[in-house]
């Protein structure tokens, strides 16, 4: 097992050439970028990564390189297998486990919904299963996949089915269940933390690290944040929460993943658009994208 997943890990952005084929020439760049700024590892693959707009030779091709990439660097690499799928999902898993990968994640089948606890975790114990050398996380994130099991109770269960399971990506608002997880065996299992316009209040119950879209961009705000915290200054640890709710919500009103890529090809990461079902934004969104961005000093906050 790897130990558990501390600091900003980016939930990557997948690169796509101006015609929507994959770009993986630029993964080199995006990973030095995130170095250089402080982030501790990848999740690629994932919501960010438009998982489910790729096939499964595009997450294959992904992961190879990725895994190519972060060697000579010190970036943790997580890659999500989640589908709707489970054969897929297991295909993917397997595929992970033969690379240099430190563990796999994945998240609920979303268009047939598990009905009961028992029936998702099942479907997490054929994924993990499928990849037995690597640690497993699940994924929770009911706001995409419309299905909300209380994680506490899932862990509990899982544990004794799992013999990988390693914690919950916790995308998931709910802090009671977060701080009941946190407390569970022991504090045994990782929560990295999954929604990043709320990270001060996961680290003040107990979270150490977290995984999230916004670190791409913004990594210096949340390791100023992080600083502050720990030398108990909440107010400066304050502000650059707030920094980053502004960042967001402006990203929110811009349409977020489109904006989010938009805003990392300003700082010269040429991710590309976004697939459809997502669209990209048009000429005069970008315009008042980025005069946004800088009348609220964000090439400011995250200059090195
Ligand atoms: C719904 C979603 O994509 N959640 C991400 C992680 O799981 C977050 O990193 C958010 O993108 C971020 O917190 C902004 O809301
Ligand atoms: C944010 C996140 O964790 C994801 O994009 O999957």
């Amino acid at each position: 097992m790897i130990g558990k997943l501390t600091g900003f890990i980016a939930a990557t952005h997948t690169p796509f050439l101006a015609n929507g084929e994959l770009n993986l020439s630029v993964i080199e760049k995006q990973a030095a970028h995130l170095e250089a700024t402080g982030v501790s590892g990848v999740f690629i693959c994932g919501t960010t990564g438009e998982c489910h707009s790729l096939t499964l030779q595009e997450r294959m091709d992904l992961a190879e390189r990725w895994s190519a990439v972060r060697r000579g660097t010190n970036l943790k690499l997580i890659v999500h297998v989640g589908a709707n799928c489970l054969t897929e999902s297991r295909q993917l898993a397997a595929h992970a486990q033969s690379l240099d990968v430190d563990a796999i994640a994945a998240i609920s089948p979303s268009y047939f919904k598990p009905k009961s606890l028992q029936a998702l975790i099942e479907c997490s114990a054929e994924v993990a299963a499928a990849s037995p050398a690597l640690p497993f996380y699940f994924y929770d994130i009911p706001s995409m996949t419309g299905v909300n099991f209380p994680m506490s109770d899932y862990l509990e269960k899982a544990a004794v089915r799992i013999p990988n399971l390693a914690g919950v990506k916790f995308s998931n608002p709910d802090l009671m269940e977060y701080q009941k997880c946190l407390h569970l065996a022991n504090s045994k299992f990782d929560m990295p933390w999954g929604t990043d316009e709320y990270i001060l209040s996961a680290l003040a119950v107990g979270a150490i690290g977290g995984v999230g879209s916004s670190y791409n961009l913004a990594a210096p705000i949340y390791r100023r944040l992080l600083s502050a915290f720990q030398r108990v200054d909440l107010k400066s640890a304050q502000a650059e929460q707030y920094r980053s709710v502004q960042i967001i919500d402006l990203m929110i009103q811009h349409g977020y993943l489109a904006a989010s890529k938009f805003a990392m090809n300003q700082l010269g990461i040429d991710l590309g658009g976004v697939r459809l079902p997502l669209t990209n934004l048009e000429e005069t969104q970008k315009r008042s994208l980025q005069l946004s961005l800088q009348t609220l000093g964000f090439y400011d906050w995250i200059a090195l």
